[in-house]
């Protein structure tokens, strides 16, 4: 007989090849020219394998889920939640990009539950991403799924491929903007927003 209980981690398939990445650190670890049997360096296979199942985990996550609690409101000006952090992962070297999202709606009769859109950031932060897809994808989703009038979008983001290798410039950031609806056909709109933004 079957016992009850909540599932565990032994019998909770993940959709993440652990072995499979693990295996391949292991190689990159030889072809770099170190030693993947000492002591120190033992684990590091399965501990990557862990990180990048935990940093990518939002490659198996649907956005659109956070989005169904919403509420019925009348009211029509600006939502803006600033300063949400999120974590990335660059897909061309596989380094951090790190950094905060603005994001603005306006809403037309349904308001979303405030903490689902930091939700939706940390699920299309969780991918290997593009700063300027993680911009356009959040504001097509939430434009969207929320039907609202308009939807603005900031992400000011520290690459890391720019910072500690290659062109190795740090304290420079990058900025991306998307601007959906009202935010894009209204100027004084998209200024206001934009203010509201920078205002600290
Ligand atoms: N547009 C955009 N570029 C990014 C992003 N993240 C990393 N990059 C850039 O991706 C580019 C990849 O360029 P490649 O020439 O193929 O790779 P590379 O030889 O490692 O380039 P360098 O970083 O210049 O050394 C680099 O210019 C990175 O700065 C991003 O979110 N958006
Ligand atoms: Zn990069």
């Amino acid at each position: 007989m079957e016992e009850d209980g909540p599932p565990t981690a032994a019998s909770t398939p993940s959709p993440v090849d652990l072995e499979r990445i693990a295996r391949a650190v292991r190689e990159i670890l030889i072809a770099v020219g170190e030693n993947p049997d000492r002591e120190g360096i033992r684990d590091t296979p399965q501990r990557v394998a862990r990180m990048y199942a935990e940093v990518f985990q939002g490659l198996h996550q649907n956005p659109r889920d956070h989005l169904k609690t919403a509420f019925t409101e009348t009211y029509e000006d600006t939502i803006l939640i600033r300063d949400i952090a999120f974590i990335s992962f660059c897909e061309h070297h596989l380094l951090p990009f790190v950094g905060k999202t603005h994001v603005a709606y306006r809403p037309r009769g349904r308001v979303v539950g405030l903490s689902k859109v930091p939700r939706v950031v940390d699920v299309l932060s969780r991918r290997p991403q593009l700063q300027e897809r993680l911009t356009t994808d959040l504001a097509d989703l939430l434009h969207c799924e929320l039907d609202a009038q308009g939807v603005a979008v900031m992400v000011e983001a520290t690459h890391s491929c720019m910072t500690i290798r290659g062109v190795s410039k740090p304290g420079s950031s990058c900025w991306t903007f998307a601007m959906r609806g009202v935010y894009e056909t209204d100027p004084a709109l998209r200024a206001e927003v934009l203010a509201m933004v920078r205002g600290g």
